[in-house]
């Protein structure tokens, strides 16, 4: 049975209970460019208290630095060692565990993150936002692709310039099955300002289709993902707890790693999902929204 945290007691019952919280970020902390309310404050609250927080989003368009950027828009102080997104979480993939070759690159179908974090850890890559793959298919064009032999791995992730020749050259690459075939995340739907637009898994959805290969998905709630995080903030699973607003990412990943989970509801998932027949994950705590930890608070 999952608790709805709706009272002070509560609150601080559910705070006393765990000394560091992952922070899933699109539906929780914000909609888009859209803050949620008392974010801020409640970020603040935490850190009074002596929280340690940690930023995992599965949001592949921005790097940790650049994430840093977006936090300070909204007047949040985050440092870059306390954001670990799946682009990042991709990038250490890449080099400690396939230990890919220096002479190889990683064709990118995805936003500057994936590009930055792959610089961060010295990985060559082609594609991506480079205006060379953002062109017209046309007959002559589609004509000009050939499989790259220098092309190790192809990497994808939410791409906001998607288009047929990109996929394309991405497909004839990952016809050979040497060519590694990653995913940052599979999220299907990604909310923007309210609304659910097509995620990252809708992207990588087309080379699922079109190659019959299924990636290698290294963001939330993959294992890989887990053991990147225990193993760089040395976490201590039984005071640690996941917040998000998605089930089969933010709470499968906090189940499956055996920390704490808090749902909230101003995202993908809603409270009929969680309260309804066989749910896929059922968070200990959940809340209409984060802001409420501050607010209850507030009440005397
Ligand atoms: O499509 C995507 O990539 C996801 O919807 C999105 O980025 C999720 O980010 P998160 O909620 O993990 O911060
Ligand atoms: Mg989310």
């Amino acid at each position: 049975m999952s608790t709805k945290i709706t009272n002070k007691e509560q609150v601080e019952a559910f705070l006393e209970s765990y000394d560091t919280f992952l922070f899933d970020c699109d539906g929780v902390l914000w909609s888009g460019t859209h803050l949620l309310p008392h974010v801020v404050e409640t970020i603040e609250l935490l850190r009074s208290r002596g929280k340690r927080l940690i930023f995992v989003t599965n949001n592949s368009t921005k790097s940790r630095k650049a994430y840093t950027g977006k936090f300070a828009k909204f007047g949040i102080t985050v440092s870059e060692n306390e954001i670990f997104g799946s682009a990042y979480s991709s990038a250490v993939y890449l080099s400690k565990v396939l230990n890919f070759p220096k002479d190889k690159k990683v064709l990118v179908v995805g936003e500057k993150g994936i590009e930055e974090e792959l610089e961060s850890v010295g990985i060559n890559y082609i594609g991506g936002t480079d205006p060379a793959y953002n062109v017209e298919a046309t007959d002559a064009s589609l004509a000009s692709l050939a499989r790259d032999e220098s092309i190790g791995a192809v990497l994808c992730g939410l791409d906001l310039h998607l288009n047929y020749y990109k996929i394309s050259k991405a497909l004839l690459q990952i016809q050979d099955p040497n060519c590694h075939f990653l995913a940052t995340n599979i999220d299907s739907t990604f909310p923007s300002a309210g609304r659910l637009l097509p995620g990252a898994g809708t992207i990588v959805g087309t080379l699922i289709t079109s190659s019959g290969r299924t990636p290698v998905a290294l963001g939330k709630p993959s294992d890989e993902m887990m053991n990147c995080v225990k193993e760089a903030y040395h976490l201590d699973p039984s005071k640690t707890c996941m917040v998000g607003d998605r089930l089969n990412t933010d709470m499968k990943f906090g189940e499956k790693g055996g920390l704490g989970t808090f749902m909230v509801l101003t995202g993908v998932d809603k409270e009929e999902t969680i309260l309804g027949t066989n749910p896929l994950v059922t968070p200990k705590f959940y809340a209409d929204r984060l802001g409420l930890l501050y607010e209850l608070l507030q009440n005397n």
